[in-house]
């Protein structure tokens, strides 16, 4: 066998695992490294202190096994949805310590969450205040309630990603955040708990933070002066991980930004973040299935696709590729990675030089955030299998999708 490239000498176990992953699970195969999400988790736990809160946001991953492991870390949950909060629960975790974001939250999903009884709703309009106080009223019971504000800065990402910007549809402008907590002061059934913000996500700097943080406090002291006075501050998630030759800010430094300053007002701090702790704990394991020779290029096409991380696709996002076991003898070369489906946007990474067979192994770097997640069954594909390690052990926890899963649900309707 012949690793063409190395990721890390250290880190030879882990091909061996991956390469045992490949053969009796298949490809492609998302495989997740609980040891490195604790190793994240501990960083973030250390610098956070006593007496605040990490909630991971599902959305990143929210594979049961990674949130039962994140669960026995001590972890909360920032969840968008009621089937993220069903799978916090089933996974173990305990809805005291979710919060729950998101700009339309329906009517059944708010009164899962009153029934489960979470920390707070991260509330993102009036027109969703007075919608929680109707459900809370009708079940008897009291909303903890957070608002988010938009506190209009640049977080330095990718437009798709960026959410605190003014003409983004998160939050409540701040110049409206008063009258929308003297609001929930009039409407029933509604305790208030918390300010909440969330800039953007795959930020790469301090400074935009740091901006979203005096905005946050300016409107606290401002809500003090007015009799309402808050528990916590949510600073949301955000912090990015270097896809390429980035250099991120460590995770110390960055609750630096909050902590003292919230721990002298007596508020607790709760941060949302995702990427950060889970996303380069995965890569996906992916065999070459052709070789296709264009007078433009070489195209290595993957039997993974756009369906299954599609981050390249929709923001152009670049990912590291390495080999993980190759029979080629011949030279590297230039060529393009593509996946099958029928897009011209399924390019998996371009301007690669590697030397590649048929049959060949590749692994894709840094997909444990919004790389399953954002799957799909387009052209009938059936989602990846997703594979967790822990030192030396791996586990399938998700089995690959079959033709009968894929089929769930559907009537053969005939209309003659
Ligand atoms: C409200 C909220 N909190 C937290 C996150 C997690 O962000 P990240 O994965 O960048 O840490 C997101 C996603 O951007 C979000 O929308
Ligand atoms: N899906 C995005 C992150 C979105 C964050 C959601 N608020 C990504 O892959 O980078």
């Amino acid at each position: 066998m012949n690793f063409a490239v190395r990721i890390n000498p250290a880190s030879l176990d882990r091909q061996a695992l991956y390469q045992a992953i490949a053969d009796q699970v298949g490809t492609p195969a998302f495989v997740y490294d609980l040891d490195k999400i604790s190793q994240h988790y501990r960083d973030y736990a250390n610098a956070l202190g006593d007496g605040n809160l990490l909630c991971y946001a599902v959305k990143a991953n929210s594979n049961l096994s990674v949130l039962r492991h994140l669960v026995a870390l001590g972890a909360g949950f920032d969840i968008v949805s009621g089937g993220e909060l069903l799978r916090v629960v089933r996974a173990g975790g305990n809805p005291a310590k979710v919060v729950f974001s998101g700009v339309g939250k329906s009517d059944a999903e708010i009164r899962l969450a009153l029934d489960m009884g979470i920390k707070c709703f991260n509330v993102e309009s009036e027109s969703e205040l007075r919608r929680i106080s109707r459900q809370a009223v009708d079940l008897g019971k009291v909303a903890p309630i957070s608002i988010r504000v938009n506190p209009d800065v640049d977080a330095q990402t990718h437009p798709y990603i960026a959410t605190g910007m003014k003409d983004n549809k998160f939050g409540i402008a701040m110049d409206q955040a008063l009258a929308c907590y003297t609001l929930a002061t009039e409407l029933s059934n509604l305790r208030i708990v918390g300010v909440d913000c969330h800039i953007g996500s795959q930020l790469t700097q301090l400074a935009p933070f740091a901006d979203a943080f005096e905005r946050v406090l300016a409107l606290v002291d401002q809500l003090a002066e007015q009799g309402i006075h808050l528990n916590h501050v949510d600073m949301g998630g955000g912090l990015g991980i270097a896809y390429g030759n980035e250099n991120l800010p460590d995770k110390a430094s960055y609750l630096a930004l909050f902590r003292e300053t919230l721990a002298a007002r007596g508020l607790q701090l709760i941060i949302e973040p995702g990427r950060s702790l889970v996303g380069d704990a995965g890569v996906l394991i992916t065999e070459v299935l052709c070789i296709k020779d264009t007078a433009e290029k070489r195209f290595v096409v993957l039997d993974t696709a756009m369906n299954d991380n599609l981050r390249p696709a929709l923001y152009g996002a670049k990912h590291r590729i390495s080999v993980l076991q190759s029979g080629c003898t011949e030279p590297a070369r230039a060529c393009e990675l593509v996946g099958p489906v029928c897009e011209s946007a399924d390019v998996i990474a371009r301007d690669q030089k590697l030397a590649l067979d048929e049959g060949d192994l590749l692994l894709v770097h840094d997909v444990g955030a919004y790389g399953f997640a954002m799957s799909s069954n387009y052209n009938a594909r059936p989602r990846a299998a997703e594979v967790v390690i822990a030192g030396e052990a791996y586990t399938v926890a998700r089995e690959r999708e079959s033709f009968n899963d894929m089929l769930k649900g559907e009537t053969l309707y005939w209309n003659q």
